[in-house]
């Protein structure tokens, strides 16, 4: 962040004056309401040393609200720019007679069907219902290289306020205008919607009894300073209260918070939640699907092969007639290479079947097969070698043993088989052939994958793919484990039986029949590429659509989490010390015997009290960097780290008071007053 922004953030910290913001961390808030007693006090009975206290008490609520503002500051300049990509859109609105009528982006209903063409800006977020278009997402992603965007696949949905680049695409809305993505991004970054995280309400709960236990304790002085005929003036206890209260933590704890989801948004990753921003710092187990998250996606035919007496053309007609209605990217693949095989004659329209009276089957990832039923009696179906195989036994016929060879040779190649076969009303069910899917890993893997199992995360590859193909695939992305054939239950239950023993588990995927897993999972990332569904189910979203940014995820949340302990343990080791510094400065007249721990010898008791305020005050700047930035997390583990942490933070913290406090006392000492 630069100077000007750090100037201009300065107001910032007034506003947060109000105690319906400051509430909200009670430390804060005590230091507030003491800051009004000595106000009171010091113009009652003025004093330089009245004066100084309630000037220094304000400047401690002043930092902790400006820790929060600078905190905040990226995230809403991030906002501004959001919101110029959420100008005011016109829509081309489908009308159900083919015609179209214009209307404004914010009038547009959920199920409205529009039409965006090349140059044009998409109103509002939904899903490809026809058509394909690349898409510039750069207003979101901050990626300006184009992305592909079409109907049928995992790849469908689009978000408001990109801009087709090419062709035409009709896209079903999907979301009411005001809670789109990019109006949940908004209000994301800005911080507006921002909950108080599991760990966040324990850690304030322990810095509210800690409170609560100085409160009891500075109030028991009184009575023991009167008996010892040394009554404490009111200025010097609340003093007293605000040097030995958390205030550090207190002060840092909500900028920690935000700068964590902060850096999540740098890396390109909206955390929906706060909470799964801290499971991702303790998770052990990676699931990650196959097509669309670790490998590009756009699976097409590159090939067909004949089984037994097929013929070539005999194969592509029947491959052709199954993908016609299939809207899949791979359907598609499908019916542009097997349309180069036919005459003309042969290559019928879908229209023109269904008009006879054809039957299409769609695809879905439980029946893993597609295909069509002619009025001839004729059946067609194509897809997932085992679903195949059991249409035709229950066809009554045989899966010839030339089959296996061929599907087994695509699925070590990491290619997807789909085997096609026919049935002749009540004649013979035969298997024609296979079609070779391709699909081509993600750039990266191996080496990314590695640096998580160093992280300690175990990562592995579910897939509604057969097992030869999945074992190819895993071994070439390099992934740990993986799992062949799941349905979208058994990639739930799969989860369910990682997090028994209290693991907390990652899933990525992109698909609709991710989502019932990417909600079961304690951090759920859908890829930005992937279906609505997916994105609504997750509790984040990677713009980058990286399987590996898990890395990212985890680093930030343990950093959070280690960030967050080092500052306590910094703040209360604080403290500790101040509480040294102070006390024997107090009732030294009275008690000489304190002489023996009066290891500071500061000026006077009041300059003694002044410093220690101070200093109070001035270390919650002086960490504001770190709290934003971040203590540094190296995959050691977390024995080591704890231990490293522990002696930078808890003796720094212990040591720090007394070399500070003294410099200030040096300093102070000469102003006249404190005698
Ligand atoms: N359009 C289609 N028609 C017929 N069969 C298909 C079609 N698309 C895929 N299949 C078959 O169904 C299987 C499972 O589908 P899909 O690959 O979408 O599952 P998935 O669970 O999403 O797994 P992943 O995305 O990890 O590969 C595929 O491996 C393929 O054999
Ligand atoms: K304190
Ligand atoms: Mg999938």
């Amino acid at each position: 962040m630069n100077r000007h922004t750090l100037v201009a953030t300065i107001p910032q910290a007034f506003v947060k004056l109000d105690p319906r913001h400051l509430f909200r961390s009670p430390v804060i808030f005590v230091v507030w309401v003491g800051s009004l007693c000595t106000t009171v006090l010091s113009v009652l009975h003025p004093s330089t040393f009245a004066i100084s206290i309630t000037v220094w008490l304000w400047i401690t609520v002043l930092f902790a609200n400006y820790a929060e503002a600078v905190a905040e500051g990226r995230g809403k300049a991030q906002a501004a720019t959001l919101r110029k990509a959420r100008k005011e859109t016109v829509a081309r609105r489908l009308l159900p007679d083919g015609s179209t009528e214009t209307v404004a982006g914010s009038g547009l209903r959920i199920g409205d069907r529009v039409i965006v063409e090349a140059g044009e800006v998409i109103p509002g977020d939904g899903d490809v219902v026809d058509g394909v278009a690349t898409v510039d997402e750069s207003a979101i992603t901050g990626e300006s290289a184009p992305v592909i965007r079409e109907s049928g696949g995992d790849r469908c949905a689009v978000t408001g306020g990109t801009t087709v680049l090419s062709d035409r695409i009709v896209v079903q809305v999907a979301t009411k205008p005001g809670e789109t993505f990019l109006d949940r991004m908004i209000s994301l970054v800005e911080g507006a919607s921002r909950q108080k995280t599991p760990n966040e309400i324990a850690l304030n709960i322990l810095l509210v009894v800690l409170t609560l236990i100085f409160l009891v304790t500075v109030m028991a002085i009184q009575p023991l300073a009167a008996y010892s005929g040394r009554e404490q003036s009111i200025i010097v206890l609340v003093a007293l209260l605000v040097c030995l209260i958390p205030t550090t933590i207190g002060a840092l704890l909500s900028a920690i918070g935000i700068a964590g989801m902060d850096r999540l948004v740098q890396h390109n990753v909206l955390a929906m939640s706060g909470r799964s921003v801290e499971a991702a710092g303790d998770v052990s187990t990676l699931l990650l699907d196959k097509t669309g998250t670790i490998t590009l996606g756009n699976r097409h035919a590159t090939e067909i092969v004949t089984v037994g007496r097929a013929t070539n053309t005999e194969l592509a007609h029947a491959a052709y007639l199954a993908s016609l209605a299939d809207g899949t990217p791979e359907g598609r693949s499908i019916v542009d290479l097997t349309r180069t095989h036919l005459s003309d004659q042969d290559a019928v329209s879908a229209e023109r079947l269904t008009a006879e009276g054809a039957q299409f089957i769609d695809f879905s990832a439980a029946t893993r097969m597609s295909g069509v039923d002619l009025p001839s009696g004729v059946q067609i179906r194509k897809g997932a070698t085992t679903s195949v195989s059991q249409w035709v036994l229950e066809g009554g016929a045989r899966v010839p043993a030339a089959l296996q060879q061929v599907v087994d040779h695509i699925g070590q190649s990491g290619g997807t088989p789909l085997v096609v076969a026919r049935r002749d009303g009540d004649g013979p069910t035969v298997v024609l052939g296979v079609v070779h899917l391709k699909d081509v890993v993600k750039q990266g893997m191996r080496k990314r994958f590695r640096e998580l199992r160093a992280m300690g995360i175990r990562t592995v590859m579910i897939t509604g793919d057969n097992p030869l193909t999945a074992a190819a695939i895993a071994k070439e992305a390099g992934v740990d484990d993986f799992l062949a054939e799941a349905t979208p239950e058994d990639k739930m239950a799969l989860i369910k039986k990682e997090q028994e023993g209290g693991r907390l588990v990652a899933m990525m995927g992109d698909g609709t029949n991710d989502a019932p897993a990417l909600a079961q999972a304690d951090v759920g990332v859908a890829m930005n590429t992937g279906t609505s569904a997916a994105k609504e189910a997750g509790n984040m979203v990677d713009l980058d659509s990286d399987p590996t940014k898990l890395i990212e995820v985890v680093a930030i949340g343990k950093q959070l989490l280690i960030t967050r302990g080092a500052l306590t343990t910094f703040s209360i080791a604080n403290d500790v010390a101040k509480y040294f510094a102070i006390i024997p400065a107090m009732f030294l007249a009275v008690f000489p015997g304190l002489n023996s721990i009066n290891v500071m010898r500061l000026h006077s008791p009041q300059s003694a009290m002044l410093s220690a305020v101070i200093f109070n005050a001035l270390i919650i700047v002086a960490l504001i960097p770190l709290a934003l930035k971040g203590v540094r997390y190296r995959p050691v583990g977390a024995g080591a780290m704890l231990r490293r942490n522990l002696l930078i933070y808890g003796l720094g913290g212990v040591i720090a008071p007394f070399v500070g406090i003294k410099l200030i006392d040096l300093f102070i000492s000469h102003l006249p007053g404190l005698g």
